[in-house]
């Protein structure tokens, strides 16, 4: 049998990989509204960008068109047209590429099935016997995915606390392939210093690369690439989207190669986001300064309001938090997320169950306010033994708050704060029971 010809259209088409470089030097295919580039232009706060697209759609239509299409027609038998098939490129998901790239400060960005997708597809840059250096709190599906890579891949993965720069340092060898930072961690709220990590990375090892999940802030509050990182992720089933229905998830980064050895990913596994999950993101980014405004700003009277009642509260949007002034060093808002510990399981279970207006489910970054018990859902998939390791305490509550009335929400924690019998009534108000955080690890 003839070999098969590798130069023909076909195989152009196969292995696809779009250097057609834009005004804004984003690699990417075209669009029939192609956002807005930034070059040769004004560029406006960030509130106006997530807004500010520009449609060259040939009706003018002012929101991006779903292309609901699997295949494109091609104009002669040679192929060869930008879009074939939408695995491998897509105009609507095209569209919100190129405007995600432009609010995340990268020239490449793109747009997958869910945030542990986005992890994956960076995660596939590795080789057997690379080694990847992360924190020692984390989102536990990433913890699930390392773990997975570790015990399957030849990966080796070194947990240490992240947010000791220190402790990164003496493990970066020349096997170190990745840094993958989270800032704040999910669900201890920790602070960690990403310029200070990068150099440092950079400095022992040029080709190492520095990866951010930026989850719990979004472009609204950091970007991670001007702090020195090399690819930034997200999940954009949070903010981005903000009301949770959707799954989707994002990768930005500025170095053309890295773009297209992921974009090679994405193509060759099929998971790239579906133009109307593309569609459905666009829409939520363009809301997600107010809703991120509102968020933060109830989430910072919800800190205080705890705190001034005794509890232990973590917040970077509190003076009390210990890294406050490295947080603001590199952030543009506190977030939504934050946590509290009651000291006791079964009072913080109870508090959970009474509340009302806040929804226990996993997940954050939605227009609703949601209340969990990270160690028995969102980080379940952590042993119980590794979360006494890395010191997560099981009664942990984490708020993610919503743009509902903050005095609403106050009510509604308060009445579930009685109920559950965390706190005293007095003539004055009420404060909580003397608890010893410290003594809640879970049981192994
Ligand atoms: C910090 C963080 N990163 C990544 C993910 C994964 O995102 P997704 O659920 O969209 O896969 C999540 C939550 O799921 C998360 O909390
Ligand atoms: N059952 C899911 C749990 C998803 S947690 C979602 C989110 N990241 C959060 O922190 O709440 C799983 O096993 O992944």
């Amino acid at each position: 049998m003839a070999a098969p010809d590798r130069s023909g259209p076909a195989a152009q088409a196969a292995n696809k990989v779009f250097t057609r470089v834009d005004v804004d030097g984003h690699a990417l295919p075209p669009s029939p509204a192609p956002s807005s580039p930034l070059s040769g232009r004004r560029r406006y706060a960030l509130a106006t960008e997530l807004v500010y697209t520009e449609s060259k759609d040939q009706y003018g239509s002012s929101s991006i068109p779903i292309y609901q299409s699997a295949t494109f027609k091609q104009a002669s038998s040679n192929g060869g047209n930008e879009y074939d098939y939408t695995r491998s490129g897509n105009p609507t998901r095209t569209h919100l590429e190129r405007h995600l790239a432009k609010i995340m400060n990268a020239t490449r960005a793109l747009a997958v099935g869910s945030g542990m997708g986005a992890l994956d597809v960076i995660t596939r840059l590795l080789k057997p016997g690379d080694e990847v250096i992360t924190g020692d709190d984390l989102y536990g599906g990433t913890n699930r995915l390392l773990t997975y890579l570790q015990n399957n891949q030849g990966v080796v993965v070194h947990h240490v606390d992240t947010t000791n720069p220190e402790q990164v340092r003496k493990l970066i060898t020349s096997k170190t392939a990745m840094v993958l930072l989270e800032t704040p961690t999910n669900p201890l709220i920790k602070i960690v210093d990403i310029p200070s990590i990068a150099r440092t990375t950079h400095e022992v090892n040029s080709k190492a690369l520095v990866i951010v999940d930026n989850t719990m802030l979004s472009p609204m509050l950091s970007n991670p690439l001007d702090l020195g990182a090399d690819i930034v992720y997200e999940s954009g089933t949070k903010y981005l989207s903000g009301h949770h229905d959707i799954m989707a998830g994002v990768i930005a980064c500025n170095d053309p190669e890295l773009g297209n050895r992921m974009y090679f990913t994405v193509n060759a596994t099929g998971c790239g986001l579906s133009p109307n999950d593309s569609f459905l993101l666009m829409r939520g980014v363009k809301t997600l300064a107010i809703r991120m405004e509102k968020q933060q700003a109830n989430a910072q009277q919800i800190a205080e309001f705890l705190e001034s009642h005794g509890f232990r509260v973590r917040y970077p949007g509190l003076k009390s938090h210990p890294q406050y002034d490295l947080h603001w060093s590199m952030a543009r808002g506190a977030g939504a997320v934050l946590s509290f510990e009651t000291g006791d399981v079964g009072i913080s279970e109870r508090i959970v169950e009474a509340a009302r207006l806040w929804g226990i489910s996993v997940s954050f970054g939605c227009v609703n306010s949601l209340i969990s018990m990270p160690c028995r859902m969102s980080h379940a998939s952590i042993d119980a033994k590794t979360r006494q390791e890395r010191q997560m305490p099981e009664d942990i509550i984490r708020l993610c708050v919503g743009i509902e009335d903050a005095s609403d929400l106050i009510d509604d924690l308060s009445r579930a704060l009685v109920q559950a019998g965390a706190v005293t009534l007095t003539l004055d108000g009420f404060h909580t029971n003397d608890v010893d955080t410290d003594a809640v690890t879970p049981s192994v």
